[in-house]
Order: structure tokens, then C-alpha cells, then sequence
């Protein structure tokens, strides 16, 4: 089965908690603070290896988790920082935040790194705290969570050229005359329900990748059919092959086809107007093939090379090949979606700047729910087994506005407050 997309769980370890401790040593009777911070978590990084072909392994393991940091030890003594945990990706794998819908990597190249989920840092030992009015504190830090995420990965094959049409109209008898491929050839409509690639080379010596892909029809881009859920395969390739069937088979205008299909591209993104076209004028061993092609020549008043083919006795095929080969050589790569590489910027900057101090909500039993991500961080952060912990962090949640906040909601003396899976008075 040929794996293309898929959803995967990924977290960065926790950071390693910080330490309270003092030091003990012959003479000194009452030491100072001597606990470590603790380690970095690691993060979950992704790195494309080319020779990886398919999202395959990713259907078997679905979660990811980087090891969490050493916690911090005595004699300040910083926690180890946990290694990192290298995710292998094929080249072509867009990755996409699951929650915000943001592509937030394009990886293509061998050696490409990603950082999909970052570890958090380690917690603060107790040396960290000691001021010259609390000199001894007993407080420390628990480590940060880690970043956790829902992502789908995507894998768009990297095809140099791509192959559309009306179903039937010879897409894939093509692709199996000119390559090594095996796609399977059938005089019914969606023969082809996931794309083939195959590795064309042609007399001279020049090779590309060519993918043969299901057939689309009028409104493919609404989802009708198969064809929408593959025509994001083609947003890579720098070349399309238009095949139409000129013996008319089917009974449709060759002409109406034409420009039925390339309505149904730009429909589906504008920009795939934007990549040259060469016809394939397909069946030419046919009965009034020929008489189709005077009349499609007719018609069409664009500047697009047509070829006349006939798959089946691979007349014409070398021409075309060379000619495809040609265009791609005076064909740029086109620049990956400027709009989405917009995205990427706007999800890295949410991520470092943007998180919700707090939300408050009331329960049906009037309790009050305290949620958001950096209330979160800090309530994981906190070690509550030591009171001067506890006193912190009712001192950052004061400085927050929580108490401010909640008291604007009607909270009095001795109301829950839940936050995460624990409960809190309200204390005015
Ligand atoms: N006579 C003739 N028949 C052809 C030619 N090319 C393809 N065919 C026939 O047309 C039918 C459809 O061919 P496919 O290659 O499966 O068509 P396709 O475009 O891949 O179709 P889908 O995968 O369904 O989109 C088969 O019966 C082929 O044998 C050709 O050049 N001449
Ligand atoms: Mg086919």
C-alpha cells in the first residue's frame, strides 16, 4: 500500500528537575545552597534521508518521545542534558501542525533538520534562588515540559513531470512504455487510484522522474472523484503532461477536455497554470484520431506544443521525450507556495511569543476552571511538596492577574479552583 499522509504524535522530554540541597562540609556548619539545575530535555528532530522512499515506517510507530533531562544533583551539580531523538523523514515530507492546520516545514533536501517538538529546559536548583534576604532558600524548579503536538506528515512525490487527464485516456500505458514502471493498465475509469512514479530516460542520456496519476474529472477540485486528493502530488513537478484521447473514445470533444482539465487545476491552485504545459495528443493508431487532431488544432489558440502519440505503438514517443526533457531543462524549480512559507514564519513566531497567560471557565457546579499554556508550564513547573514553592508560584499567579481575574468573576473566599487535576481555594 502506498503510504502518503499520515498523523503522528510527537513530545520533546521533559526537563530534568532542579535540586534542593546545601552544602555539608567539615567546618561549615550551616552551608549555603548547593542544589544542580536540572538537564535539558531533548528535542524530537526531523532529518530527511533520500533514501527514503515512502512514509511507510510511520505506520507502525506513531509516537515519539525524546528522553527527558537529568535531574539536578547536590553539589550543584547540573543534570546531564538528554540527547536529542532524530526522526528520519523521505525527502518531500511536508510536516503540518494538526491543531492550527500551518504547514510548518517543507523538508527536501538529504540532511535537512527540522525541530518539530523542543525539549524543556531543566529546572533551577536551589542555588539559583538565594538572595541576600533568603540566602538558604528551599526552592527549586521542576524541569519544563516538553512541546507536544499532533503533526501530519505528507509526503509529496518528487516528480519532475506529471501526467493529467480525463481517466482512460492512456496516462498510464504511457508511463509503462517509457519507464521501468508496472502501473496497471484497464479500459475502465480510475484504473489508477494512487499515483506511479517511474524513471524515465531518454536516447541521449538524459533522465526524469514522471508520475502517472489517477484521473481527474470535472469538479475533482470540489472533492468529486479521486483525482482532488492527488492533485497536490503535482504541485511539485516542474513539467505537465496534458494527455488527451484523440480517437474520442468516450465520445467527449478532445477540445472540451482540454480545457475541462485545466479549469479543474486552476480551480485547485492558481499557481499550477503557472508550469508549462506540453499535450499529448494520445490513440493516434486510432480510426479518426487524426481528423480529432486537424479540429483540435483548430481550436486551440494558445502556444502549447502538442505531440501526437499513440501509446500502444509507441509511435511519436522518443520526440516527445526529448521534448519534455528540453522544457525541463529551461524550467526553473518553481518556488514551494510563497504563501505557505509566510505560515512557517507566523507558526515559529506564535510559538516563542504567543502563549495565553490564562483562560478562566466555570463548571456546572460553579467551580472555576483555570486553564492555559503558560499557567500550565508553571503549575508543572512547581515542586508543591516544598512550601516556598508553593508560596512562588501563588506569587506568579497573583502577578499574572489570576487573583484579579477571578475575583471580577464573583470568586470568594473559599471557592474551587481547578487547574489541571487539582484543586485549589480561593482565598481572598
Ligand atoms: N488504441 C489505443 N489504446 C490505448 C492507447 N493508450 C492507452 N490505450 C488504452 O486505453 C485504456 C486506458 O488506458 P490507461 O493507460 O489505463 O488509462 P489511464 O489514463 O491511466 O486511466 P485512469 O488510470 O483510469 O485514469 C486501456 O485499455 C489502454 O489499453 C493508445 O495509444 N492506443
Ligand atoms: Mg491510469
Amino acid at each position: 500500500m502506498f503510504v502518503d499522509q499520515v498523523k503522528i504524535y510527537v513530545k520533546g522530554g521533559d526537563g530534568g528537575n532542579g535540586m534542593v540541597a546545601f552544602r555539608r562540609e567539615k567546618y561549615v556548619p550551616k552551608g549555603g545552597p548547593a542544589g544542580g539545575d536540572g538537564g535539558k530535555g531533548g528535542d524530537v528532530v526531523f532529518v530527511v534521508d533520500e533514501g527514503l522512499r515512502t512514509l511507510m515506517d510511520f505506520r507502525y510507530q506513531r509516537h515519539f518521545k525524546a528522553p527527558r533531562g537529568e535531574h539536578g544533583m547536590s553539589k550543584n551539580q547540573h543534570g546531564k542534558n538528554a540527547e536529542d531523538l532524530i526522526v528520519k523523514v523521505p525527502p518531500g515530507t511536508v510536516v503540518i501542525d494538526d491543531e492550527t492546520k500551518e504547514v510548518i516545514a517543507d523538508l527536501t533536501e538529504h540532511g535537512q533538520r527540522f525541530v518539530v517538538a523542543k525539549g524543556g529546559r531543566g529546572g533551577r536548583g536551589n542555588t539559583r534562588f538565594a538572595t541576600a534576604s533568603n540566602p538558604a532558600p528551599e526552592i527549586a524548579e521542576n524541569g519544563e515540559p516538553g512541546q507536544e503536538r499532533y503533526v501530519t506528515l505528507e509526503l509529496k512525490l518528487l516528480a519532475d513531470v506529471g501526467l493529467v487527464g480525463f481517466p482512460s485516456v492512456g496516462k498510464s500505458t504511457l508511463l509503462s512504455v517509457v519507464s521501468a514502471a508496472k502501473p496497471k493498465i484497464a479500459d475502465y475509469h480510475f484504473t489508477t487510484i494512487v499515483p506511479n512514479l517511474g524513471v524515465v530516460e531518454t536516447e541521449d542520456g538524459r533522465s526524469f522522474v514522471m508520475a502517472d496519476l489517477p484521473g481527474l474529472i470535472e469538479g475533482a477540485h470540489q472533492g468529486v472523484g479521486l483525482g482532488h486528493q492527488f492533485l497536490r502530488h503535482i504541485e511539485r513537478t516542474r513539467v505537465i503532461v496534458h494527455v488527451i484521447d484523440m480517437a474520442a473514445i468516450e465520445g467527449r470533444d478532445p477540445y472540451e477536455d482540454y480545457v475541462v482539465i485545466n479549469e479543474e487545476l486552476k480551480q485547485y491552485n492558481l499557481r499550477l497554470t503557472e508550469r508549462p504545459q506540453i499535450i499529448v495528443a494520445n490513440k493516434m493508431d486510432m480510426p479518426h484520431a487524426e481528423e480529432h487532431l486537424q479540429q483540435f488544432k483548430q481550436k486551440l489558440n494558445e502556444d502549447v506544443p502538442i505531440f501526437p502519440i499513440s501509446a500502444v505503438t509507441r509511435q511519436g514517443i522518443r520526440e516527445l521525450l526529448f521534448a519534455i526533457a528540453d522544457l525541463l531543462e529551461t524550467t526553473p524549480e518553481f518556488p514551494l507556495y510563497p504563501q505557505e512559507e509566510e505560515a512557517i514564519h507566523r507558526v515559529v513566531y506564535k510559538l516563542e511569543k504567543e502563549e495565553a497567560p490564562f483562560h478562566i471557565t466555570r463548571d456546572d457546579d460553579g467551580t472555576f476552571i483555570l486553564s492555559g499554556e503558560k499557567i500550565e508550564k508553571l503549575f508543572k513547573m512547581t515542586d508543591f511538596s516544598r512550601e516556598e514553592s508553593v508560596r512562588r508560584f501563588a506569587r506568579q499567579l497573583r502577578s499574572l492577574g489570576v487573583d484579579d481575574a477571578l475575583r471580577a468573576r464573583g470568586a470568594k473566599d473559599g471557592d474551587i479552583v481547578k487547574l489541571l487535576n487539582y484543586e485549589f481555594e480561593f482565598v481572598d
